[in-house]
């Protein structure tokens, strides 16, 4: 399968919010590289010598139409005007190779690592969490997934039967069932996710306790902890499904929601969840509370 590689250059600082913006934009995956390694074109007369300027790299499906993303991209007032960019088709191979080079072993707080599969842990005594996510999103690299991570590590988990409401890669309920979960039941619309969750259990020794579903096929079930990393619009759309999931006294963490989205989705929930203080990492919230 190919893809389109689109990168544009940005100074240091703007990096992640237009990271944040491709991913918004529909890219699959999102690199950031330091520009002078390898620049891809000319940085403006002066800029390399003032700011430290990095490469940001967004991988979208082949089929992509580029054009409305490239409009999106015009209006973002960071960016030089006329947009510099590169597209470039890249073959699954290349994308593998340059994924791999990229992801390495994350620590996210008590005790708790991601490791790319072929990567060896740096904390063999940890909870490490194998990881080979293939096309499927979550890596850990994302400030949504990081702070459900983070969220997860720092709960004890013993015993909990959790949702993994849009599971990706798998990675939020591996790990939940890796600090003492005794059951995950993922569900996610993308077949990829699905297959990718499936493998990401085995290779993590928990595929016995870890039940995946397309959406319409997930059985009927309330359970003592939902994650659900999908973006504010389905968070506010979804939420009687997610919340018919969450037995009362059930804990729900949410993620993929922009700063100034958090508050519709709060509000979709306001009924049934007790919220705590909000979380941020860079533009985005995390949300979590207790069903009344
Ligand atoms: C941002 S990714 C999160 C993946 C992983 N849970 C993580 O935290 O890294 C969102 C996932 O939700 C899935 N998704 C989007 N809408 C959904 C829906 N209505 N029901 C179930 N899954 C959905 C997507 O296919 C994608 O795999």
């Amino acid at each position: 399968m190919a893809w389109i590689q689109l990168t544009l250059i940005t100074k240091e600082d703007y990096a992640r919010p237009l990271g944040d913006i491709l991913m918004a934009n529909g890219a699959q995956a999102v690199t950031y590289r330091d520009a002078k390694d390898a620049p891809i074109f000319e940085p403006p007369p002066g800029e390399i010598q003032l700011w430290a300027l990095t490469q940001v790299t967004g991988l979208y499906p082949a089929e992509t139409n580029m054009t409305p993303i490239l409009n999106n991209l015009k209006k973002v007032s960071f960016l030089p005007k006329p947009l510099q960019y590169k597209t470039d088709q890249l073959e699954d191979k290349d994308w593998e190779r340059e994924w791999m080079d990229n992801f390495k072993p994350i620590d996210f707080g008590h005790d708790l690592w991601i490791v790319p599969s072929w990567h060896e842990a740096p904390n063999p005594s940890a909870t490490n969490i194998l990881l080979d996510p293939g096309m499927a999103f979550g890596t850990g690299t994302h400030p949504t997934t990081s702070m459900c991570l983070q969220w997860i590590a720092e709960h004890d988990l013993s015993g909990k039967h959790v949702v993994d409401f849009g599971c990706g890669s798998g990675i939020l309920g591996i790990a939940a069932l890796k600090r003492g979960a005794v059951h995950c039941l993922g569900t996610d619309i993308d077949q990829q996710a699905l297959i990718a969750t499936r493998d990401n259990a085995v290779l993590n020794g928990v595929s016995e306790q870890f039940d995946v579903y397309l959406p319409e096929q997930a059985p009927v079930t309330q359970v003592d902890v939902v994650v659900a990393n999908i973006l504010a619009g389905p968070l506010q759309e979804l939420a009687p499904a997610i919340l018919s999931y969450l037995k009362p006294g059930g804990y729900l963490a949410m993620s993929g929601i922009l700063a100034r989205q958090a508050g519709a989705v709060m509000a979709a929930y306001a009924d049934a969840i007790e919220f705590k203080p909000v979380r941020q990492q860079d533009e985005w919230c995390f949300l979590h509370g207790q069903r009344r």
